[in-house]
């Protein structure tokens, strides 16, 4: 039991989320404030892989504005590492942030975007919160504590079969043919089921927040990255939802793919689907790149 001056654990993780949901609502006044404004757009990996400097902006808010209040905290941003940090997750309290989760979205001035702020604690997600700036939703989950947007409990859906099922997922920013074409081929099997319906926002963390609203069945994809999971991963869990590899075991946030559901149900069918799109790891330290999408 905690002396009386320090913290319980349950208090600490209550302020880290508390600090996370301030600094999240600040960014997604930025980006709301510069969504129709003049951008200057980078690529990364590839063409359609894009960063604007309210991207790093925000960021830098998030990171400084967290490590300022926790020192000893670390972090993995995704724009840092485009810039070159590495990203290996230790059991340090760990911040695993996406600063604008649908950047291709912002830059074109697409109202679904998002910011994405997770927290691991000795390599377990503890907390998660994504802001879908525009409409003005916080979704917050922590472990135990139950799933909300906007202070409204979430419920995934119950639905188990798949030909009645409404699914969402990504592209990505990959445009070689031969993993476009395998992307299309996963979503041709679906709708051979058939599945209710297909639908693709741009942005992989909303498109979780909507697995845990129930307002969806399913959501898959191969490509993302753990930024875009690390906060879902909470929120659909505490929503009562289930995110796993795309091969059918436990979730990999490095593993660069995912399918969530409403029920296991659901996601083993999808499961069964799914062809495999090969990406090298968040994590990875080789140089597989000739081998694998970027
Ligand atoms: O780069 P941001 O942070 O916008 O994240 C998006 C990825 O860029 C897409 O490839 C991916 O398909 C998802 O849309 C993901 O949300
Ligand atoms: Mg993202
Ligand atoms: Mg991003």
């Amino acid at each position: 039991m905690a002396g009386s001056g320090e913290r319980s654990r349950d208090e600490l993780l209550e302020e880290y989320l508390k600090a996370a949901v301030q600094v999240t609502l600040e960014a997604g006044q930025i980006i709301r404030e510069a969504l129709t404004s003049e951008k200057r757009v980078q690529t990364k990996s590839s063409a359609a892989d894009l960063v604007t400097e309210t991207d790093q902006l925000v960021e830098n808010l998030i990171i400084s504005t967290l490590s300022n209040k926790f020192p000893s905290h670390r972090f993995i941003g995704e724009e840092s590492v485009a810039a070159g940090e590495k990203c290996i997750l230790t059991d340090d309290p760990t911040w695993i942030i996406d600063p604008i989760d649908g950047t291709c979205n912002f830059v074109h001035g697409t109202p679904v975007v998002a910011v994405s702020i997770g927290l691991s604690v000795k390599k377990e997600l503890e907390l998660g919160v994504i802001y879908s700036c525009v409409e003005e939703k916080l979704y917050t989950g922590r472990k135990g504590h139950g799933a909300f947007c906007n202070g409204q409990k979430l419920q995934a859906s119950t639905q188990t079969d798949l030909s009645k099922a409404l699914i969402l997922t990504e592209l990505g920013s990959i445009r070689d043919p031969v993993a476009v074409k395998m992307l299309f081929n996963n979503m041709e099997r679906l709708l051979k089921v058939p599945a209710h319906g297909i639908r693709i926002v741009g942005s992989a963390a909303l498109d979780l927040c909507h697995v845990a609203a129930g307002d969806v069945d399913a959501f898959y994809q191969f490509g993302l990255h753990c930024w875009d999971m690390a906060a879902a991963a909470v929120i659909v869990g505490e929503a009562g939802g289930i995110m796993i590899d795309t091969a059918g075991g436990p979730l990999d946030l490095m593993s660069r793919r995912v399918v969530a559901a409403g029920t296991l149900e659901m996601a083993y069918q999808i499961v069964k689907e799914l062809q495999p799109v090969a990406y090298e790891r968040d994590d990875s330290t080789e140089d597989t790149s000739h081998s694998l999408c970027k």
